[in-house]
Formats: C-alpha cells, sequence, structure tokens
C-alpha cells in the first residue's frame, strides 16, 4: 500500500475505508467554525468601539480551528466533484456551506454567515506523503469581513502527521500565521514546531499591532487548549507567558466526550453527519451526509463501506474529464484565476423550495434507507 502512494498527494492517496473517519473534508471544514462564538464576540466589541478585542478575538478564532485535530488519526473521506455539505446551527446563528469545486487539484470551498459576519474561502492542500510523515500545506486565502466593512485575512499554517508507519500517529501545526486587517489592527501568530524534547508542546506565541507597528497586546497559549492575552507592548517575555500572571483568557477548548469512540471526534463533530428523518428530506442529492460509503462506515458496516468506496472512486475518475469538458461548481465561482471562490447564493433558497432539478446524481444507483430506523 505504501509503495504504491509515496510521492502522491494525500487526498489521492486510495486506502481501505478501514483508514477512514465518518467524515468528509466538507464537514471537517465547519469543524473549524466550532468556536464561532469568538467571531460574535468580535463583532460585538468592534461596534463598541474596541477594535483591539475585536483583532484578538479573531487571533482566538484563527486558533481554536486546531484544537479538533488533536488525538485524530483517521483520513477525512475525499469528497466527490460536486458534492456539498450544509449547517444550519440557529442555536449558534451560523449557516454554513461548502461545496468540492474542483478535483484536480482538490479545492474545497465554503462560506458562512454569522450574527455580524461572513466567513468564506478555499482550501488546495498541498501535501507530500514521503513515508513517514506527511506534510499539508493548505493554499489558499480566508477572509473575515464584519457588517460594518472591518475585513481580516488569513492563509492557515503547515501541518505535519508524523508516525505514519510505526508508533503513535499525530499531527502538529508549525509556521507563522498573518491576519491582516483592514483598519487599525493586525495580528502576527507563531506555531511552534513541536522538538523531539519538546515538554511543553503546540504552543502558540504573537501579538497585535496597530497600524504604526506599535504592540498593542502580546497572545500565548496553546492550540489545542486555550490563548491568554495580556495588553500593552509586551514587558519581559517571561512574565508574559505565565498564565497566572495578568493575562486574559480569550478561548478555552471544550472538554472531550465521555465516551470517546475510535476516531477520536469531538461532541461538536460527532453531530456533523447525524441525518435527522427532517433533514433527509430538505438535503440535496449531493449532500456529503447521503453519500454511502461514509454512512455505512458511520453504522460500523466496514465491507459495504468498502465496496461502496471502490464503486465511487471508480465512478470519480472520470471527473478529470468532466472537469476539461467544461464543468462548473454548482454554487461557487472564481473571478480570476488567482482569486477564492465566492459563494454566487441561492443554496438555502433552492433549499426552501427544495428544488434541486440541476443537482447532479453524484452517488448514483445507492437506493437503500440511510436514516438509522433506531
Ligand atoms: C494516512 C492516514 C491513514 C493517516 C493520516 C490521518 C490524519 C491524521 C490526517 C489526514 C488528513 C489530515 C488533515 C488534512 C488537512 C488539514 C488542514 C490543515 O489546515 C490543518 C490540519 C488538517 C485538518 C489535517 C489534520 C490531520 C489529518 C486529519
Amino acid at each position: 500500500m505504501i509503495k504504491d502512494n509515496v510521492g502522491k498527494d494525500l487526498t489521492r492517496v486510495c486506502l481501505p475505508v478501514y483508514f477512514n473517519e465518518p467524515i468528509s473534508s466538507l464537514q471537517k471544514c465547519f469543524e473549524d467554525l466550532e468556536y464561532s462564538y469568538l467571531l460574535d464576540r468580535a463583532y460585538e466589541h468592534g461596534k463598541s468601539g474596541n477594535g483591539l478585542l475585536r483583532a484578538l478575538n479573531v487571533a482566538a478564532f484563527a486558533v481554536s480551528g486546531y484544537a479538533s485535530t488533536e488525538g485524530r488519526h483517521c483520513k477525512p473521506f475525499n469528497p466527490l466533484l460536486g458534492e456539498t455539505y450544509e449547517a444550519d446551527f440557529p442555536e449558534k446563528g451560523i449557516r454554513f456551506f461548502s461545496e468540492k469545486v474542483s478535483h484536480h487539484p482538490t479545492v474545497i470551498a465554503c462560506h458562512c454567515e454569522g450574527k455580524g459576519w461572513k466567513f468564506w474561502g478555499d482550501t488546495n492542500l498541498r501535501s507530500k506523503f514521503w513515508g513517514r510523515s506527511i506534510q499539508v500545506e493548505p493554499v489558499g486565502v480566508l477572509t473575515l469581513e464584519f457588517d460594518d466593512g472591518e475585513v481580516f485575512q488569513w492563509s492557515k499554517v503547515t501541518s505535519t502527521i508524523y508516525n505514519i508507519i510505526l508508533g503513535k500517529l499525530y499531527c502538529d501545526h508549525h509556521g507563522v500565521m498573518q491576519i491582516r486587517g483592514n483598519r487599525q489592527y493586525s495580528c502576527t501568530l507563531k506555531f511552534k514546531e513541536q522538538s523531539i524534547l519538546e515538554r511543553n508542546p503546540h504552543q502558540v506565541n504573537g501579538f497585535v499591532e496597530d497600524l504604526s507597528g506599535k504592540k498593542a497586546a502580546t497572545v500565548f497559549g496553546k492550540w489545542d487548549d486555550s490563548l491568554y492575552y495580556v495588553a500593552g507592548d509586551g514587558v519581559s517575555k517571561t512574565k508574559v507567558s505565565d498564565p497566572s500572571s495578568n493575562a486574559s483568557l480569550l478561548w478555552k477548548r471544550t472538554k472531550p466526550p465521555h465516551n470517546v469512540t475510535r476516531y477520536n471526534l469531538t461532541s461538536f463533530a460527532i453531530t456533523l453527519n447525524e441525518l435527522t428523518p427532517g433533514l433527509q428530506e430538505i438535503l440535496p442529492p449531493t449532500d456529503s451526509r447521503l453519500r454511502p460509503d461514509q454512512r455505512h462506515l458511520e453504522n460500523g458496516e466496514y465491507e459495504k463501506a468498502n465496496l461502496e468506496k471502490q464503486r465511487l472512486e471508480r465512478r470519480q475518475r472520470m471527473s478529470r474529464q468532466l472537469q476539461e469538458s467544461g464543468w462548473r461548481p454548482r454554487w461557487f465561482e472564481k473571478q480570476g484565476e488567482s482569486e477564492t471562490f465566492k459563494y454566487t447564493g441561492g443554496y438555502w433558497e433552492a433549499r426552501g423550495h427544495r428544488n434541486w432539478d440541476d443537482c447532479p446524481d453524484i452517488f448514483g444507483e445507492f437506493k437503500e434507507e440511510l436514516v438509522d430506523s433506531a
């Protein structure tokens, strides 16, 4: 298996379903929004004139998206071309939508609307599998726009997955994240690379600076745990990295569920593939929740899952031709080659009318009842 896949792009590595988690990359993308309340807070702070606290909460949000990667060791499903995922969370005040917009290279685009903000972006994971470790470089810009016009943009840092063959598999994130704002504040965050002797892994350190380049606050914490800040220009480093000092908490990770599954999903992630009867009737035929192999895996039916996965992978090989002969994403569009895919609108309206006539039947043939009778 390894021999067949060395040097390949991670998204295109074909593995038996046993290595998968019952979540697609489209759904995984939504995991980054688990702590969306930080953006609601950021909006409120900015509205009441505190631009610094807005920038700090945006920084906390950008870090919080990594928390759910801790302890994970399974590969998400690579969605089919044109596959979509929606998440309607009225209790969080957010609506999220994503689509796989390109197969060669693999690109996923997403769009999310919250209370006072919009968040969108696309990612093309440039990854290489070299046998012992995999390095993932997300290419693409994430944009956060507040309703009052303030915009922040950043890109995700490099991730490395270690011990692919021997030892305990784990991932780490490292590099510098530059969160650029269009008004007064910008933020720089450094994700420290873990060394073998590291006693304090997963560290993130950084600062918020104003237009003149003056440090307005220092931030520190761990991407799998929490983030703190100290206002002002940082004083001495030792003092600042001690949470018992005068630091204030920006974000704290939710505790993992009591009865973890073999996938180590967070309580939030566990809900993302749920197919409630009411939902099944309104989803488009392209939604990840309707993907048969993923559903079988979630139900623990490995053999059925594997057969379906092979069938869908065979079908998917034709998607290169499809794309070359002018296939276009249904819900996203990009202006120029270097631009980000932008949501063209209309998904939630179509859902209101259950009008999915022009959605392709990407999963084909599968007719079995998907909802658990239990
Ligand atoms: C080869 C197989 C069996 C093992 C690897 C499985 C796990 C650990 C890998 C597969 C795909 C990986 C993800 C791919 C892309 C991203 C986006 C990046 O911005 C953060 C890390 C994150 C979210 C990775 C986390 C680790 C990951 C989930």
